[in-house]
């Protein structure tokens, strides 16, 4: 079963959106009944040691509870981990074991193979004709068949014959020196050396020019040599996510707690989610240290009067929330405690409340609340956003997280305007084994580029297309209008095909990201927004502000510039991560 990392659940039965919304709904109105039961434990028992975590368990039992599960949570991390390490170790003993069988022939047939590999070796050496040797191949499979001895093992001895003979001219092309295996070696392991020495050869000529990979190269596009359209990820040495060392620390435990709050079982928890969590909370931690000190000084003392709302107003306005978003979020508290006297914790917990319903409305709108690839479909992604707000990087963790979600995955390099960004799509791409489709050609048309790329996913199948575009000034008439055309093509050339125009936006920026997104949205009939660096000085906020102000949802944020940096958005998560002590 592989974990969808867009719905954050297990391909089960439903690729169905609807069964997926009412799931999702369930989810969130799980997670909403828990933090109203909290509310109500609080509101109930004031007297209550203060709680100084997440979602806010006031009792010592639920506190003693979230615990059990954290470490439930962190003992089968550390399982999942263990039997890992014993299947790869289980891995390389069978591969040793399947080498050892080579030796279990029965001696008169290796004699008899030997004998015959030997002649092709004189016969390459004497330079005769490839219909001679191709007859030798003949005669040993022969041998081989009426001994039953695997394929396999006969083809690794075969291989070792064209290893000097067929990539001679290649070689000298090249100018590759041969290292002939040593005499002394059997000749299983002689054609092992040679073996070997020809995948070195062969890889040599597929990145040198003239070489393998340009001989069969996509007819109209360059692609990326080397690698292959939806190759196993972990087979990828380079997508190997390195187990960072799994301390069972306060980042856990608050980690593990804001995925029990939505529903998650100890069982389900990976490394992976506790990591992008603690990553997201470290990321707003500066914000969430100002807020929070002084909300728990100005709140919970009845009705807000003039000072506390100014101060709160403050408050939010220097954590990027925008005029508008601060001004709903003041009118609504007030409202609250007006109607009822709340302690602190209480007090935020109501806030808190108020901020994921406004996170939420805009994606509660929108056709689809969790923003996953449909199966079986072309869907297209085209990223946009002003230079160095994080399209690339973020194609690049979105190809990850599709690829590792099972998705036949696909990017369209359309920012053909800076000279490094075909080859940074590209080092992306070979990170998860995701095929770029590019135009090697300079100032090429990007519209080109995606018509191009959508006939290479028509043809291939493929599920999820990313399209990377030029970064661009929303003021740049002329880009806006390259913008709108690329828009045009996918969906004429696409009509079918589930289209979403995303916005990234760099977090740092505050307020003045804002101002871009209205032109974008024009353009590109913009569907969300990816929020990136929150990991840096970003202040969160804007998170609010980018809702309320344009009404768009928030579908991905990123927090670093590592593979795993970026997730599907949370309203919960977010709101946890900027509002709990
Ligand atoms: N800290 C941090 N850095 C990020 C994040 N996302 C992207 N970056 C960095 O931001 C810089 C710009 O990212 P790119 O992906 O090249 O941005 P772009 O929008 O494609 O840039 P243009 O092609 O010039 O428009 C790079 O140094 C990235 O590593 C993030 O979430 N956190």
């Amino acid at each position: 079963m592989v974990f969808n990392w867009f719905r954050r659940q297990y391909n089960e039965s439903s690729d169905n959106p609807s069964t997926e919304k009412e799931s999702e709904t369930s989810t969130l109105k799980e997670s909403q009944a828990q933090e109203a039961q909290t509310q109500s434990t609080e509101t109930t028992i004031p007297d209550s040691p203060t709680p100084d975590n997440s979602t806010a368990n006031s009792t010592p039992d639920a506190a003693a509870d979230m615990l059990a599960f954290a470490k439930a949570a962190y003992q089968n991390i550390q399982q999942k981990q263990q039997t890992e390490n014993i299947d790869v170790e289980q891995a390389n003993s069978v591969e040793t074991t399947e080498i050892a069988s080579e030796d279990t022939l029965p001696v008169e047939i290796t004699e008899e193979i030997a004998a015959l590999v030997e002649t092709v070796d004189e016969n390459i050496n004497e330079n005769i004709s490839e219909n001679i040797s191709e007859n030798i191949s003949e005669s040993v499979v022969e041998v081989a068949k009426s001994s039953d001895i695997e394929s396999s093992d006969i083809e690794s001895v075969l291989d070792s014959k064209p290893a000097s003979e067929t990539d001679s001219s290649a070689t000298d092309r090249n100018n590759i020196s041969e290292t002939p295996a040593p005499a002394t070696l059997s000749f299983l392991e002689r054609a092992a050396a040679e073996r070997e020495a020809k995948q070195e050869r062969l890889v040599a000529n597929a990145i040198l020019p003239g070489g393998v990979a340009d001989a069969i190269a996509f007819p109209e596009l360059e692609t990326q040599p080397g690698v292959k359209s939806n190759t196993a990820t972990e087979n990828n040495p380079e997508t190997t996510v390195e187990v960072p060392d799994l301390d069972f620390d306060d980042g856990f435990v608050w980690s593990a707690e804001v995925l029990a709050a939505q529903g998650r079982r100890p069982e389900d928890i990976s490394i992976e989610e506790i990591n992008w969590l603690k990553k997201l909370r470290q990321g707003l931690d500066k914000t969430r240290r100002n807020i929070l000190n002084q909300l728990k000084s100005i709140v919970g003392q009845g009705p807000l009067n003039q000072a506390a709302v100014m101060e709160i107003e403050a408050l939010l306005l220097q954590a990027d929330v925008g005029v508008e978003a601060t001004d709903f979020i003041i009118d609504a508290l007030q409202q609250k405690l007006r109607e009822e006297v709340l302690p602190p914790d209480a007090a935020i917990a109501y806030l808190k409340q108020i901020i994921r319903d406004m996170l939420d409305t805009p994606i509660q709108k929108s056709p689809k609340s969790a923003f996953a690839p449909e199966k079986d479909t072309l869907n297209i992604w085209l990223m946009t956003g002003v230079n160095g707000a994080g399209k690339t990087t973020t194609i690049g963790k979105l190809a990850h997280l599709s690829q590792k979600s099972g998705y036949k995955t696909l990017i369209g390099a359309a920012d053909t305007f800076r000279a490094a960004a075909v080859e940074q799509v590209k080092v992306w791409g070979s990170r998860s084994g995701v095929e770029v489709v590019s135009n090697p050609g300079k100032n090429t048309d990007p519209a080109a580029v995606v018509f191009d790329a959508i006939t290479a996913a028509k043809a291939r199948n493929t599920e999820l297309l990313l399209v990377d575009t030029a970064g661009r000034l929303q003021n740049k008439k002329n880009l806006m209008e390259e913008l709108s055309k690329i828009r045009r093509i996918i969906d004429k050339k696409a009509p079918n095909a589930k289209v979403e125009s995303l916005l990234v936006l760099d977090a740092t920026l505050g307020q003045n990201g804002l101002r871009q997104a209205e032109v974008f949205s024009q353009a590109a009939q913009l569907s969300g927004v990816v929020l990136t660096k929150l990991d840096g000085t970003a202040k969160g906020g804007v998170a609010l502000a980018v809702v309320k102000q344009l009404g768009l949802p928030i579908r991905f944020i990123g927090a670093g510039e590592g593979i795993e940096d970026l997730r599907p958005f949370s309203s919960y998560e977010f709101v946890e991560a900027l509002l709990s002590g």
